[in-house]
């Protein structure tokens, strides 16, 4: 005789990371959303007997979703909360309970291209001095700020050996998260007045390159600092590619015209690299 009992218990689909566009003329619009659902009702046979038929798999409920973002968009959190949570308890006679939490990610514009954003939250600020009786260095930077492209990105023409799956694009979302350090060539600047300049010239270049891969965009925003403070003489980038991949949308009879999206968050692409004056004098242990 068993001397056990199910208790409380409850299961779903944590932190599916949606992401819709929709435009308005040249102007973009974007909702980002991570989503949780947490669903109970009738679920002692699946516990105790292994049998399955009341369960909507949760991959179900991913899908359901993205293919709720594509059909009715996202309004507001809680409006998407209350259709997904309605949903699952309306269609399910198993399913007596729904909990969906959602965190929206709120994204800033930071020019006028219509198509450009920061996300809100903010960046952190860095800088790293070495001193010793040669010489002294000064390395100034930013990490964790997260910028979004949805328009005037393309990926294409790169090497296609017998392991390439990923399909060519003319049109994608490019998204990253800056970890940028530039160098000073003298350790007496206008550290205050640098900064902001530093960081208005990537976030500049970020949104005004047409970009025909990440690596480019990094080279624009290096040599836009670069051009814009003269006291700096080598420009560090570390830009994780964060995927947005179109969701198809097709099996539940939606189209998907570049508006929903799959915010991946691993494995992601990692692309680093220096832009570096002419004439730079040597960094010693500046980046060590
Ligand atoms: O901008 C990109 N650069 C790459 O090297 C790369 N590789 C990949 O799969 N996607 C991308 N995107």
């Amino acid at each position: 005789m068993s001397r056990s009992r199910l208790g409380p218990n409850r299961y779903g689909k944590a932190e599916t990371h949606v992401v819709r566009v929709t435009r308005d003329g040249g102007t973009y619009h974007i909702r980002d959303l991570t989503v949780s659902v947490a669903i109970s009702g009738d679920m002692e046979a699946v516990h105790l007997t292994g049998d399955n038929s009341a369960v909507l798999t949760t991959d179900t409920q991913k899908n359901t979703i993205f293919a709720f973002a594509g059909k009715y968009g996202i309004e507001s959190p809680e409006a998407f909360g209350l259709l997904l949570a309605r949903h699952f308890v309306g269609s399910q006679p198993a399913i007596h309970h729904a909990k969906v939490s959602i965190e929206e990610h709120a994204w800033d514009r930071i020019t006028a291209t219509g198509h450009s954003f920061a996300r809100r939250g903010g960046e952190t600020r860095t800088a790293v001095v070495h001193h010793d009786d040669a010489a002294t260095h000064v390395v100034s930077g930013l990490k964790d700020l997260v910028v979004l492209n949805s328009a005037d990105s393309e990926f294409w023409g790169y090497v296609k050996d017998e392991y390439t799956t990923l399909p060519e694009t003319r049109d994608r979302i490019l998204a990253t998260e800056v970890t940028a350090q530039w160098r000073h060539a003298s350790a007496d600047a206008d550290w205050e007045g640098s900064y902001p300049e530093a960081r208005g010239h990537l976030l500049a270049a970020f949104a005004g390159t047409y970009s025909l891969s990440l690596q480019q965009t990094l080279y624009a925003m290096g040599d836009r600092l670069l051009d814009g403070l003269p006291g700096v003489c080598e420009v560090r980038l570390v830009l994780p590619n964060k995927h947005h991949f179109t969701v198809d949308l097709e099996p539940f009879a939606l189209e998907n015209d570049n508006e929903i999206f799959y915010a991946a968050d691993r494995p992601y692409g990692l692309i680093e690299g220096a832009v570096v004056r002419d004439g730079a004098p040597d960094p010693g242990p500046a980046w060590s």
